[in-house]
């Protein structure tokens, strides 16, 4: 294996002097050599096309047009996953290395009680909180866009449980921290514990139980039975898109203690209606500021509000790659991928993109280094403000003036800023000394919504607007400026998260992405114009459009997926005869496609069941969310609408049995799969009266395709016939059959012409 040593050699085995990361390359030759073995076939089929399309009529263009993009998507991959690395970590050599820790700011996000229970984000906190790290470096901050009172009080309340459980499970390296999840399942304390321990654990039982209780309690209330005294005044009267700024500093680890509890601070930015708010990005650079004026940490840790820390170590990992990089280039974001909990078995809904992270995902981590994926993930403070691997900023050479235009006006703002871009490689710079509750009132400044206007937030710096996927926006412009990133991969996993367990949910967070991601891809800071004006890597543009181009890809998919349809309903074909050689070329396009997709889930340890699962879904999404995701987008570009961010719900407890069958809701996201379905239904009953009048000669090919069709949309033909929240809403199906009646009608109308 060709391995890069990152750190000093390996000749003298003292602590100091080995790697603190090992990045490997695998050795995939013979996956290489099936993926180019396609590519050639894909080719083969695109030549035979072209030299028979005088031939053929209109379906030979578009299979030939649908082909050559589907040939350009697979280039891609195949150039993203080239070269898959395998990271290690050494979190113990750090811990003999050094005993200065740089201190870390860690960044929770949460919108909306209702869709992202109290009790989820509080789990979160309660795992960070826990972690193995000097408390004295870490600070937290929770940015509540939903202004929810009972986040709030959930936090307080947590925040004392956190005074028993964070010792609890430093005192016995407990493994999981996140109390929801270690207290689940049979809840019997491990056999062959100590005297001690039982009473220990059974004191974090029922403090935890009062815990979930208290919160219970306060969120069946009706908001105005809310006891609004004392601290939780500020939140009476207010509305959720209408208040002003809300900071509270809910603990101070005011001696700094290094066994302590770390700062706890909870954020509400300013909403205005008139004032864009920005989503996620907005809420992530009020946190960055707040964050700035009370403890400028130089490394920021985000993470969504279901995402707990999985792995107390996560930290050290990341600071593996951070305190271990040679060059600072190497390395401007750690990303922990996104894997998730209680997992729906065989992955019914493709969400949980294990095998993506398996192989798309160490390729990318092998170019310019992963995606930055909205959470999970670890930032330098100066890389967010805007600086390039080679800026070199000297104390007290930025003007004080400009400073504030781009960065806002706010002194000690500015002060932080300066401090944070003239901090030489590496440094670890001691804790800002101030009282956090010293800085409230420059905090709520630097939180409110006109504090932006007119500066580079958003625009240069932070996290970038204009897109509901903040998070591959900010990151590329980030790889785009020369950075690199980091990809880590502890054992276990250092967070989980949830991942969306209804068709629904699914698809409109799918759906989501593919706007987002499309938005980006033709903005101004697309990876093109990166890689041609800036310094991101081409093959690393090459893995950015692989999922930038889901929305347009499902105009081809859909196209592809009617084609056989049209074939039998015009009698006509569009591939070859079932006897003539060339049928060769796709048929066996498909069985080694099909066999080495299969492979890669194997080689994973998934189940079969995952692959035809998964396999089902992609095409799903692309035909229904990412078509969705298109439209959207050109709407968006047309000016007739503004972006969105549609909440993903978060399920709390996984009592619901039925789980992994798939489910709908009067959406009119479920109206093109179920009008494809209903088109390829239909075009087959046609073909076979037809057949039966002597007037068809059976295409295999396109007979096969057709079932290949309805096998992939196999969820939705149970859907037909199935009640309630599995089943198809009616004037859904109706839509969608008069949408294919409209389709047949049209096909034999224009092959008439
Ligand atoms: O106005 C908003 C909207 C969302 N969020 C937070 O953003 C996070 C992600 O939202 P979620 O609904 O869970 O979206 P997902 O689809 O699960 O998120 C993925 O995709 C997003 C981009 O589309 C990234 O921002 C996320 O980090 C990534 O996990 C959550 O913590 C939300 O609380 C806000 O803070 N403010
Ligand atoms: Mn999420």
């Amino acid at each position: 294996m060709a391995s890069k040593a990152p750190s000093s050699p390996m000749a003298s085995k003292t602590p100091s002097s080995l790697p603190l990361y090992e990045i490997k390359y695998r050795k995939n030759i013979i996956s290489r050599g099936i993926e180019l073995f396609i590519l050639f076939l894909l080719f083969s089929l695109l030549a035979y096309r072209f030299h028979s399309l005088k031939y053929h009529g209109l379906q030979w263009l578009l299979a030939l047009i649908c082909e050559s993009w589907f040939t350009f998507l697979w280039i891609l991959t195949v150039s993203t996953k080239w070269s898959q690395v395998e990271p290690k970590t050494y979190p113990l050599r750090l811990l003999e290395r050094t005993s200065e820790f740089p201190a870390v700011d860690m960044f929770v996000t949460t919108a909306d009680p209702i869709l992202e229970p109290p009790l989820i984000t509080v789990n979160t906190v309660l795992s960070l909180l826990a972690v193995d790290y000097p408390a004295n470096k870490l600070a937290c901050y929770v940015s509540d866009d939903g202004a929810s009172i009972v986040t709030y009080y959930s936090l307080v309340e947590a925040s004392k449980f956190a005074k028993l459980w964070v010792p609890f499970c430093k005192k016995y390296n407990i493994a999981l921290r996140a109390p929801f999840r270690y207290f689940s399942g049979n809840s019997s304390p491990p056999p062959q514990s100590s005297q001690e321990f039982l009473q220990d654990w059974k004191r974090m039982k029922d403090g935890y139980k009062q815990l979930c209780e208290k919160i219970e309690e306060a969120s069946n209330q009706e908001p105005d039975a809310c006891n609004f005294a004392g601290d939780f005044g500020v939140f009476s009267n207010i509305e959720r898109k209408n208040h002003p700024t809300i900071i509270k500093v809910i603990w101070e680890n005011k001696e700094s203690v290094a066994d302590g509890l770390p700062h706890l601070v909870y954020i509400s930015r300013e909403k205005r209606p008139k004032h864009p708010h920005h989503f996620k990005a907005g809420a992530m650079n009020v946190l960055t500021r707040v964050s700035g004026v009370m403890t400028n940490a130089p490394f920021m840790l985000n993470v969504d509000c279901d995402m707990y820390a999985n792995n107390p170590q996560v930290i050290l990992h990341a600071m593996c790659y951070f305190l271990g990089a040679k060059d600072e280039k190497d390395c401007g974001f750690v990303q922990f991928p996104q894997f998730f909990y209680d997992g729906l078995k065989e992955d019914p809904y493709g969400n949980q993109l294990k095998v993506l992270h398996e192989y798309l995902g160490r390729g990318i981590s092998g170019i310019q280094g992963p995606f930055y994926q909205g959470t999970g993930c670890f930032h330098r403070r100066k890389v967010i403000y805007g600086l390039s691997p080679n800026d070199k900023i000297t104390a007290g050479e930025l003007e004080d003036e400009y400073l504030q235009k781009i960065y806002g006006k706010s002194e000690k703002l500015s002060a932080s800023v300066a401090n944070t871009l003239s901090g030489g490689p590496n440094i670890i710079e001691q804790f800002n000394s101030d009282s956090l509750s010293t800085s409230i009132e420059i905090a709520h400044q630097v939180g409110s919504c006109g504090f932006e206007f007119g500066t580079a937030w958003g625009e240069k710096l932070g996290w970038l607007y204009g897109t509901a996927t903040e998070d591959v926006l900010t990151g590329s412009f980030i790889q785009s400026r020369g950075w690199k990133s980091a990809c880590c991969l502890p054992d276990p996993p250092a967070f989980l998260g949830c991942a969306p367990s209804g068709g629904p949910a699914s698809m409109i967070q799918q759906k989501r992405w593919s706007t987002g991601l499309f938005e980006v891809l033709i903005s101004s800071k697309s990876p093109i114009i990166g890689t041609l004006f800036g310094k991101l890597q081409l093959r690393q543009c090459m893995a950015y459009m692989v999922v930038q181009l889901w929305a347009l890809r499902s105009i081809f998919e859909v196209c592809y997926a009617i084609l056989p349809a049209y074939c039998l309903i015009t009698n006509s074909r569009f591939l070859p005869k079932a006897n003539e050689s060339s049928m060769m070329i796709p048929a066996s396009i498909f069985i080694i496609y099909n066999l080495y997709g299969l492979s890669e889930y194997v080689r994973a340890n998934e189940p079969i069941e995952a692959w035809l699962n998964n396999q089902r879904m992609w095409r799903v999404n692309a035909m229904t969310a990412w078509l969705f995701g298109f439209l959207s987008a050109t709407i968006k570009l047309l000016g007739f609408s503004e972006s969105a961010f549609e909440i993903t719900k978060k399920d709390q407890d996984d009592t619901n049995s039925n789980f992994g069958r798939f489910t709908f809701d009067d959406s009119p996201i479920f109206v093109s799969g179920t009008a494809i379905l209903l088109f390829n239904l239909t075009s087959l009953f046609i073909g076979v009266l037809d057949f039966k009048k002597g007037n068809l000669e059976w295409g295999l090919g396109e007979i096969i395709c057709i079932m290949w069709v309805v096998f992939i949309f196999w969820p939705f033909f149970k859907g037909l016939f199935a009640k309630g929240k599995y089943g198809i809403p009616a004037p859904t199906i109706l839509k969608s059959g008069a949408l294919a009646l409209l389709l047949v009608h049209l096909f034999k109308f224009i092959n008439k012409l």
